[in-house]
């Protein structure tokens, strides 16, 4: 009898033991996966796009207590492109203005005669491109004596003549050099102060955050001025750009003053003994100012440190006449030294280089061909045209 009850006894401990396993095994099974390792303090949270954005990624989750660990270093810069060459990589994105002007233009000139009607219709061809009434008549003028004197025309022949041609309307003599380089002859050194304008929408604090990227490829040293004190969003924008690059940001408060902003730039450049300080100033304003009577004061007041070396003037491609008025306003009030042409790749007016230059006798240095951080390319005459005609 002992002997059953032992045996009962042992027997219900091994079943109550294999159940609890059972149990165990299923509540393993239940258990949530292990916590995912703590967010890092200033890991990046993406991969950089093109366009950087200031806006948080996210809802912002709860706080989590990190447990001191080792410090997180600061995000790796960017390494942007090299700045030679990118108009002939980017050159694809001039496909509108080739289809429509490049491709256009040969289609007329290889016809067997070049009758009035023809060369009406090459003329219209470069004034939808927006190339501008005189610089069209001049052209089709050397062009009509030309072909006169060629007699046969092979496609050689005309792509050579139309090359040559628009290379002389786009104006290969005109300085384009980018003034950046910092005054080492002067005591003390003073950074090349460069200030951006033109008004808001046309790209101008992206061409900032782009023309950021150039100077760094270009081995400059650069601080950024926030002057647009219009939007927060703006200088955030631009910070973002610089911090990518390495550039710091000097911002003011939002709605505050332009001009102080940029003296401050100018002032902590020369200071931080930066090679050049970029100033992206505002195309709209918190108060009844005049945009323009503003502009005259941020370039006075930044002139206290010493002369302006550039004055970039950024327009949008897209906007053809508009833009060409926007233009002379901006002109009678500032000396441009240059002009930021941007989203060429969303036209097939090309042509506006050309009268942008005519209508300012300022050189178009720069164009944006896209919205990514390295496609902004200094503008080479020559590199423009061969996109142009394929
Ligand atoms: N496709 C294309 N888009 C561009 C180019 N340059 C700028 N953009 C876009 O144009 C839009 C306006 O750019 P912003 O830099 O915010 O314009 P902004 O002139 O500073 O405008 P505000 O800050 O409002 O004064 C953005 O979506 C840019 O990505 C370009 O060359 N090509």
């Amino acid at each position: 009898m002992e002997y059953i009850i032992i045996a009962v006894v042992i027997a219900v401990a091994l079943i109550g033991a294999a159940a609890g396993l059972v149990v165990t095994g299923r509540r393993r099974k239940e258990l949530p996966p292990p916590p995912a390792a703590p967010p890092q303090v200033g890991a990046p949270t993406a991969e950089p796009s093109g366009q950087p954005s200031a806006e948080p990624s996210a809802e912002p989750g709860p706080v989590v207590q990190a447990e001191p660990g080792p410090v997180a270093g600061p995000p790796p810069l960017d390494v942007p492109e090299p700045t030679a060459g990118r108009l002939v990589r980017l050159r694809s994105r001039l496909s509108r203005s080739q289809n429509s002007m490049g491709k256009g233009l040969l289609a007329l000139l290889s016809r067997d005669h070049l009758d009035e009607d023809t060369w009406e219709e090459i003329e219209e061809v470069l004034l939808v491109a927006d190339v501008g009434v005189a610089p069209t008549q001049e052209l089709v003028e050397r062009l009509r004596a030309r072909v006169k004197v060629l007699g046969t025309r092979s496609p050689d022949e005309l792509r050579t003549l139309l090359r040559e041609e628009l290379t002389t309307l786009v104006d290969p003599t005109m300085d384009r050099t980018l003034h950046t380089a910092r005054h080492e002859d002067e005591q003390p050194p003073r950074p090349a102060v460069v200030l951006v304008v033109g008004v808001n929408g046309v790209g101008k604090t992206t061409t900032s955050g782009k023309l950021a990227r150039v100077l760094v490829a270009d081995g400059r040293t650069v601080l950024l001025g926030a002057a647009d004190t219009f939007r927060a969003a703006a200088a955030d924008q631009l910070q973002t750009w610089g911090e990518r690059v390495g550039a710091r940001t000097v911002r003011g408060p939002e709605g505050g003053d332009p001009a102080s902003v940029a003296f401050d730039a100018v002032k902590q450049g020369i200071a931080e003994g930066a090679d050049t300080v970029l100033v992206d100033t505002a195309g709209r304003l918190h108060t009844k100012t005049g945009l323009m009577d503003e502009l005259g004061k941020v370039k006075r007041v930044v002139e206290k440190h010493g002369p302006v070396d550039e004055v970039l003037l950024v327009l949008d491609a897209t906007t053809g006449q508009n833009g060409l008025v926007q233009a002379k306003v901006f002109a009678e009030v500032v000396d441009i030294t240059g002009i930021v042409l941007t989203k060429l790749d969303g036209t097939a007016k090309g042509g506006i280089v050309v009268a942008v230059q005519r209508q300012l006798g300022v050189p178009v240095k720069l164009i944006g061909l896209g919205e990514g951080a390295d496609d902004l390319a200094p503008f080479d005459p020559a590199a423009f045209v061969d996109a142009l005609i394929g």
